[in-house]
């Protein structure tokens, strides 16, 4: 098919489903529908290759949930580099966090026409080893540069002959005089505004989707902070294959990792929306003095050529999809904070749901889709709050702001260097494989005990009386930063 081709769907038709954006998420559903043999007509914008800094490090259940669409091999021949876990850094000190192993899992689930021929296993490239990714005894990860990731990702599209592809803008969802989504009004060049039909309009628009309102008005982000990210080119990494966190009490979390053999990815959090003025000044006196030693080469001229880029963080808990022939999915139904860099698998995981409970069902049977739309909502909340939680949580502690904060933020290193089950437990859920929002509350409440034990310690017996009242004060810290999102999530 040729580029030409992007600006001729056939209006005429009722295409079983309408998918409105071509970023991670909606490739994903549009190939796993056209294997289940739907008809399916894709809308982006920009076919393009995008240049952005998102979605470049997928922790392994998004690399579980791509095997589980037959889809892994998007993270193929882009020079994607394999991740084996996180390294943290605390005042200098660190502590290195191995991803779980794969016997305590359970197997990947393989989906029916979605995997065959092999689809859900890595092939070799420059980069990517198979025998490390299909027979080493841990879950692997892998970063890359976003852009190349969607690439391969939109021509697995693109191969797939159910599937229509257009190039245009979205302007409108279509409603029927019941108020019952039918499709959408799309804006393509030379082409002018064209209505397209379908059984099921899937909005997956991203971070600053314009369709998610299409559930509820109040469907609003809330944006408390930012990132600003830089390239690091040739950068000597601390733990090589791993995702480094960097944080200290006087300077908000700074992630990192190599998204290619050259590149690196620099994410330094601002706690606010409005970004100080002089970037430069700012990074170097916040963020430059906490950049480990062998970091510091490729920082200092990345910040020298100072070429900033930046994106506000966002918190928005999903509603429910009660809107006959709609599905709101992707961040345009839940965003996190990316610095657990979670969005990926999340998405996908809802993907995968999605078309266990619809794949097989007849799209134009809508009062059905749409009681299996419902029970998603619940479904999903075995997984979604786990990573949504944490993220929110460790950049509460990680942004500390506060004396309370700054003693769970110090706790929760130490309890990361304790080993053993304080860092496996941890990295599933930060892996995006342990779907237990209940076990995520013990393992932070763990961590608010163990920092209360520490302030005891360090206070000594002449100080119990202090210590008490520091402990007490801690655990309601954690209880405010923790409980009002848990019950958010699994509640709304
Ligand atoms: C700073 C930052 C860093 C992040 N890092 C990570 C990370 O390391 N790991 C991770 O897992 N997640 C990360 N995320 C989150 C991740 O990027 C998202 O979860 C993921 O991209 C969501 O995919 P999506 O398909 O829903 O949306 P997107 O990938 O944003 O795709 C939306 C698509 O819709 C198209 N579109 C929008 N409007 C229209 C329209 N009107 N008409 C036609 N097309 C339209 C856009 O062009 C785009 O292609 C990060 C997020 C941020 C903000």
């Amino acid at each position: 098919m040729s580029n030409t081709d992007l600006f001729n769907a056939d209006e005429r038709k009722v295409y079983d489903a309408v998918i409105i954006g071509a970023g991670v998420i909606g490739p994903c559903i549009a190939t796993a529908l056209a294997r289940k043999g739907k008809k399916v007509l894709i809308v982006e914008r920009d076919w393009a290759e995008p240049d952005r800094i998102i979605g470049e490090l997928m922790h392994p259940g998004g690399i579980r949930a791509l095997r589980s669409l037959g889809m892994v091999q998007a993270i193929n021949n882009i020079d994607a580099i394999p991740v084996t876990g996180y390294t943290v850094f605390y005042n200098g000190e660190k502590v290195d966090i191995p991803y779980p192993y794969k016997a305590d899992l359970e197997p990947v689930e393989k989906l029916k026409d979605l995997v065959k021929d092999g689809n859900d296993q890595v092939l070799e490239d420059a980069t990517i080893h198979r025998k490390d990714f299909e027979d080493g005894e841990r879950e692997r990860g892998a970063a890359f540069v976003h852009g190349k990731f969607l690439t391969n990702l939109r021509n697995m599209v693109a191969k797939e002959s159910n599937i229509t592809r257009l190039q245009g803008n979205v302007i409108e969802v279509l409603r029927n005089e019941k108020r019952e989504v039918i499709g959408c009004k799309v804006d393509i060049e030379n082409r002018g505004k064209v209505d397209f039909k379908g059984h099921l309009t899937f909005v997956v628009d991203g971070i600053f989707s314009h369709f998610r309102k299409e559930l509820r008005d109040d469907h609003i982000p809330a944006k408390d902070s930012s990132f600003v990210g830089m390239a690091l080119y040739h950068a000597k990494m601390p733990t090589p294959n791993h995702g480094h966190v960097i944080l200290g009490p006087q300077h908000s979390p700074v992630i990192c990792y190599q998204v290619s053999p050259e590149e690196t990815r620099i994410l330094c959090a601002y706690n606010s929306t409005t970004l100080p003025k002089d970037l430069k000044s700012w990074m170097a006196k916040d963020v430059q003095p906490y950049i480990p030693e062998s970091l510091r080469p490729s920082f200092d001229t990345a910040l020298a050529a100072g070429k900033f880029r930046s994106l506000p963080n966002s918190y928005l808990p999903a509603k429910i999809n009660d809107v006959m022939g709609l599905c709101v999915i992707g961040d345009a139904l839940n965003m996190r904070h990316p610095l657990g860099g979670g969005g990926m698998t999340v998405g996908l995981q809802d993907v995968v749901l999605l078309i266990k409970k619809i794949g097989d069902l007849d799209f134009s049977d809508r009062t059905t889709i749409l009681d299996e739309l419902l029970d998603l909502h619940y479904d999903r909340k075995s997984y979604a709050p786990v990573i949504n939680v944490l993220s929110i949580a460790l950049y509460a502690l990680f942004a500390a702001d506060s004396d309370n904060l700054r003693d769970l933020q110090r706790g929760c290193f130490r309890y990361f260097q304790r080993g053993g089950d304080c860092v496996d437990t941890p990295i599933k859920y930060l892996a995006g494989v342990n779907p237990h929002p209940y076990q995520l509350t013990r393992t932070f409440f763990a961590v608010a005990l163990y920092t209360i034990y520490l302030k005891f310690e360090e206070r000594g017996f002449l100080g119990l009386p202090v210590a008490l009242l520091e402990g007490i004060m801690i655990l309601i810290t954690a209880v405010k930063v923790f409980t009002p999102y848990l019950l958010g999530e699994i509640m709304g």
